[in-house]
């Protein structure tokens, strides 16, 4: 009787090619979605100095990233645009415009490359004053009702305008149902709804509210609409609420400190699941790069395998294209 062990793991992972035999997960392009921010003036690109290597494109970069995404082997471009300030306001109507940035935007990329999905973010705090998702009372509250109606006509706008996925970031309990009625009746039925069902009120959004021009604006805090980080049996709730109002798809966000809850919702309900990898996320990995504490074509594509192993469809990062590159599209 030898006392070596009967059972070696190790075996397996002797040699690159038994590795890659007995990978459980794999991350291609296709589980990428590129979000791109969009500015008015005509021209340039803008960088955000918090967020590095990441720019604000002007409507012929936006283009140019598409045939980029398309070339890349990435699904879809998820929008978001900067609003210049002279149109937002307190209500936020600029949402509502159908010739905004935002439309503007969906449509010079349906022309040029209609084979790349849009992605577009139905909210209010691109266009208001307060830097706030929805409409705020008196008191300084966001009211829920109110919101939900105008979130309805900003989905409709932009499903005019050619998005092909509809995503609520506000947190409003109902709009998805109301959405979803709404593209039904207005015949886009085909309109789909990725919800972003459990979003948390975090820490991690500084740099995106800096590239969309909202961080100076906002006051206090989105703590009574975006979820609390303790809670997680919540995030359950949320997902079965939108799940039964209609939603095709469901979002966790942040992404890697939240993979719990991806891998919770996965388990739960058999549905796509997808995740923001959001700003602040980004820019930690640049940062542990610039300090040079890690790798980071290594850190890139280790925290998006992370994401398909705890269950996702597909992730949401500022990293899309150079992920895709290094997977070689
Ligand atoms: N509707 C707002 C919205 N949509 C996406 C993000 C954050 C994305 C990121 O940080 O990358 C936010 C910020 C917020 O809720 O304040
Ligand atoms: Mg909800």
């Amino acid at each position: 009787m030898s006392s070596y062990p009967a059972i070696r793991p190790r075996r397996s992972r002797a040699t690159a090619w038994s590795r890659r035999l007995h990978a459980e997960n794999v991350l291609t392009p296709a589980d990428l979605i590129w979000p791109l921010f969009v500015t008015g003036r005509q021209g340039v690109e803008e960088p955000i100095a918090s967020l590095p290597g990441v720019s604000r494109w002007s409507l012929d970069g936006i283009v140019a990233r598409g045939r980029e995404a398309r070339d890349l082997g990435i699904p879809c471009i998820a929008l978001f645009p900067n609003t210049p300030a002279h149109l937002r306001s307190e209500d936020g109507a600029e949402a509502l415009n159908a010739d905004n940035l935002m439309c503007r935007a969906i449509r010079a990329l349906k022309d040029a490359v209609p084979e790349v999905g849009v992605l577009t973010d139905v909210a209010l705090d691109p266009y208001t004053t307060h830097g706030h998702d929805g409409l705020v009372d008196a008191a300084g509250y966001v009211v829920n009702d109110a919101t939900a109606d105008l979130l309805v006509r900003q989905a409709l706008v932009q499903a005019e305008a050619g998005a092909d996925i509809v995503a609520p970031s506000d947190m409003m309990d109902g709009r998805i149902g109301m959405i979803r009625d709404a593209l039904e009746d207005g015949g886009h039925a085909n309109v789909q709804i990725m919800s972003y069902a459990a979003k948390y009120a975090s820490a991690f959004y500084g740099p995106f509210r800096d590239a969309v021009g909202s961080r100076g604006l906002l006051k206090s805090d989105k703590k009574t609409y975006q979820m609390d980080p303790a809670n997680a049996e919540e995030a359950l709730r949320e997902v079965a609420l939108d799940l039964a109002e209609g939603a095709d798809s469901v979002m966790v966000k942040p992404g890697l400190p939240y993979l719990d809850i991806v891998a919770m919702v996965k388990q739960r309900f058999e549905v796509p699941v997808f995740a923001y990898q959001v700003s602040g996320e980004y820019a930690m990995i640049e940062a542990a790069v610039a300090v040079g504490a890690g790798d980071r074509d290594a850190l890139v594509l280790e925290t998006l395998m992370a994401f398909k192993r705890a269950g996702c469809s597909g992730v949401l990062t500022y990293h899309a294209a150079h992920a895709a590159r290094l997977l070689g599209a």
